[in-house]
């Protein structure tokens, strides 16, 4: 196979406009076999349109949709042979468990026994072998959207679209629905695009990422990438917690608009830094530090909230600048506000934004 057939799925210059809104400006997006992609983004983003447009429920302006090398632009939606999870179920009620995942098979004109054993075989993939006799309304919200899995994978689709499918459900069962869904679809090696607007989400599920802001793909790269080398203010600020500081750069150095001085670990020419929360360590004890090595600063506690593992700090640096910092919560070093504390932070953890244009 050459690696021009790999991509499952492949979208190519997608527009789509409502009215005078541009949902999609020009999409364009390749997905490997095998591959969890997520697209993440904002309430409007565009997600949803172009998970329609993929699904073969909405027709783009312009642009292409090709699956398996096949282009699928125009077909219906039951050509596309597309697995799909919602996140309301959509289960039909007057049918039992068994019956909804044999659903799909018998659309497809398989004979009610072997899709009886098929739908089965889902349902033991999703935990559910026995619950096959009762009823949408006889199960949990968490139960029911396993059901729906089950039938979103029981014909064996090219691709399985998840469209926000845990916002329904609570934190723990949410937590543990992501471990189950990540095992099944690696162990059966499902293509897999899925929808989310928590960033959380969406490190935790996916291969990559494709961050969407108004209509246009902003970055897209593995969890670490777009964690730690995101492109924008607009990405750094929507992964993450990220503290952002506007300057001037020269060579090694950032010069952030306060007059604070920050050693890099290479040149930039970039006009925005990130440095994220987590990478910056306060103590009480001044060390001296060579600068190749960690900036270091005077910093006074402006305020702090305790979250568990961990306390968040805002700090003001001497030269004026905020920042936040997140420290692991120890006993022993819980800072009061108002205490002038040494802050350091590596020259690697002082990240240039590449993109000035995305802001
Ligand atoms: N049928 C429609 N008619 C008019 N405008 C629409 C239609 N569908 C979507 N839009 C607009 O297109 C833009 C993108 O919407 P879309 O539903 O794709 O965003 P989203 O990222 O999925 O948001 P959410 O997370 O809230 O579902 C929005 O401005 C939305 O108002």
């Amino acid at each position: 196979m050459t690696n021009e057939n790999q991509a499952v799925l492949d979208v190519q210059k997608i527009r789509k406009t409502y009215g005078r809104v541009e949902a999609l400006r020009e999409i364009d997006l390749r997905v490997a076999a095998g591959e969890f992609l997520t697209l993440l983004g904002a309430s409007g983003s565009g997600k949803t349109t172009l998970l329609r447009i993929i699904a073969g429920f909405e027709t783009p302006d312009s642009g292409r949709v090709s699956i398996r090398g096949a282009d699928m632009t125009w077909a219906s939606a039951a050509e596309r042979q597309i697995g799909m999870v919602f996140q309301n179920y959509a289960l039909f009620p007057h049918l039992t468990v068994l019956e909804n995942v044999m659903f799909p098979l018998e659309m497809r004109r398989i004979t009610r026994r072997a899709a009886a054993d098929r739908a089965r075989a889902a349902l033991d993939s999703v935990h559910l072998g026995v619950f096959g006799d009762r009823y949408p309304r006889q199960l949990s919200g968490g139960q029911q959207q396993r059901v729906a899995l089950a039938r979103a994978i029981v014909f064996e689709p090219s691709l399985l679209l998840l469209d926000e499918p845990f916002s329904a459900l609570d934190r723990r069962l949410r937590e543990s629905m992501q471990q189950e869904v990540k095992q099944l679809q690696s162990s059966l090696g499902l293509t897999t695009i899925f929808i989310t607007h928590d960033q959380e989400e969406a490190l935790v599920m996916s291969d990559r990422i494709a961050v969407i802001g108004g209509g246009a793909i902003r970055q897209i790269g593995t969890p670490a990438e777009i964690y730690y080398h995101p492109n924008s203010i607009s990405v750094a600020t929507f992964v993450g917690e990220s503290n952002i500081f506007e300057g001037a750069p020269k060579g090694r150095s950032f010069y952030a608009a306060s007059g604070a001085h920050f050693s890099l670990a290479a040149p930039t020419d970039c006009n925005r830094m990130l440095i994220r929360p987590e990478a910056i360590t306060l103590s009480r004890a001044s060390v001296p530090a060579d600068p190749r090595e960690a900036n270091v600063f005077a910093a006074q506690v402006l305020d702090r909230s305790f979250v568990g593992g961990f306390t968040v700090y805002r700090v003001r640096l001497a030269q004026g600048d905020e920042v936040s910092v997140r420290a692991i919560a120890r006993e022993d070093a819980i800072f009061q506000p108002g205490e002038t504390l040494q802050l350091t932070v590596a020259p690697a953890d002082c990240r240039p934004l590449t993109d000035r244009s995305a802001a």
